[in-house]
């Protein structure tokens, strides 16, 4: 299997409150598997990502990537796997605003050692004619796609997409979810999509539906459709 969480827990104390961020989490994802975690705010959704790649740490439990289990290996390691393995794309797409779209990329490419080129990959995500171009002269879909292209440049094996459509209109948001659905066919890459909203699961692998740290519903999609489907 190629994530393999056993008995996970994460609390955080917050004075006297203890939160059980994720409680006693088991779960396994095949290579190249689109999964969608749903649940409401506050069930975990951002501490599974945050755990799987490696920008937190589980109380207990194991987390196995491939052969590494991440619970085990030093802060070194850690930030080594992070780096090498694992694309981030989040909600605000978080460009750099004084480098370019080009300038942008190179930036995740200068700390990878399997980068790819940065002109493919802009022009993966339909965005090589604009390389020149600063992300505030940007529309929302097309900081998305630089984003998606900065994680895309490092070759992850894995990509944790926090809300990646949450700011977007509808029509936007198809081209993302088209987009990653392409990145997971030519790459074979994993890719875990956190969502509000349920209709994006029509296109995934695996629904995964979070409640108070605890994993409710663990299904495989036998009813998939293609991003391009997808309708809300
Ligand atoms: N750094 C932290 N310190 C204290 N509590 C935290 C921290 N991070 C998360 N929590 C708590 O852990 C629980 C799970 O948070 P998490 O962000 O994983 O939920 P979520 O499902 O991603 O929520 P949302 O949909 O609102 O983003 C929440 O109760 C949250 O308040």
């Amino acid at each position: 299997m190629f994530i393999q969480l056993k008995n996970v827990n994460k609390k955080y104390t917050n004075g006297k409150n203890v939160i059980f961020s994720l409680n006693n989490l088991n779960l396994e994802v095949k290579k190249g598997e689109i999964v969608t975690v749903l649940g409401p705010s506050g069930s975990g959704k951002s501490t599974l990502l945050n755990l799987i790649g490696g920008i937190d740490r589980a109380d207990n439990g194991d987390i196995v990537i491939e052969n590494t289990n991440l619970t085990k290996i030093s802060d070194k390691e850690l930030t080594k796997y992070r780096r090498d393995k694992i694309g981030f794309i989040f909600q605000f797409y978080n460009l750099i605003p004084n480098l370019n779209v080009y300038e942008n990329v190179e930036v995740s490419t200068n700390i990878s050692k399997n980068a790819i080129s940065i002109e493919k990959v802009l022009k993966d995500v339909d965005m090589f004619d604009k390389k020149e171009k600063f992300p505030q002269e940007l529309s929302g879909g097309e900081q998305q796609r630089v984003s998606i292209a900065r994680a895309l440049a490092k070759n992850p094996e894995i990509l944790l997409c926090d809300e990646p459509t949450g700011a977007l209109d509808y029509k936007n948001a198809k081209e993302i979810l088209n987009l990653l659905e392409k990145i997971n066919k030519e790459y074979n890459t994993t890719i875990f999509i956190v969502t509000h909203n349920n209709a994006i699961s029509s296109m995934a692998d695996r629904i995964v539906r979070l409640r108070s740290g605890e994993i409710v519903e663990d299904k495989i999609n036998t009813a998939k459709i293609p991003a391009e489907g997808v309708e809300w």
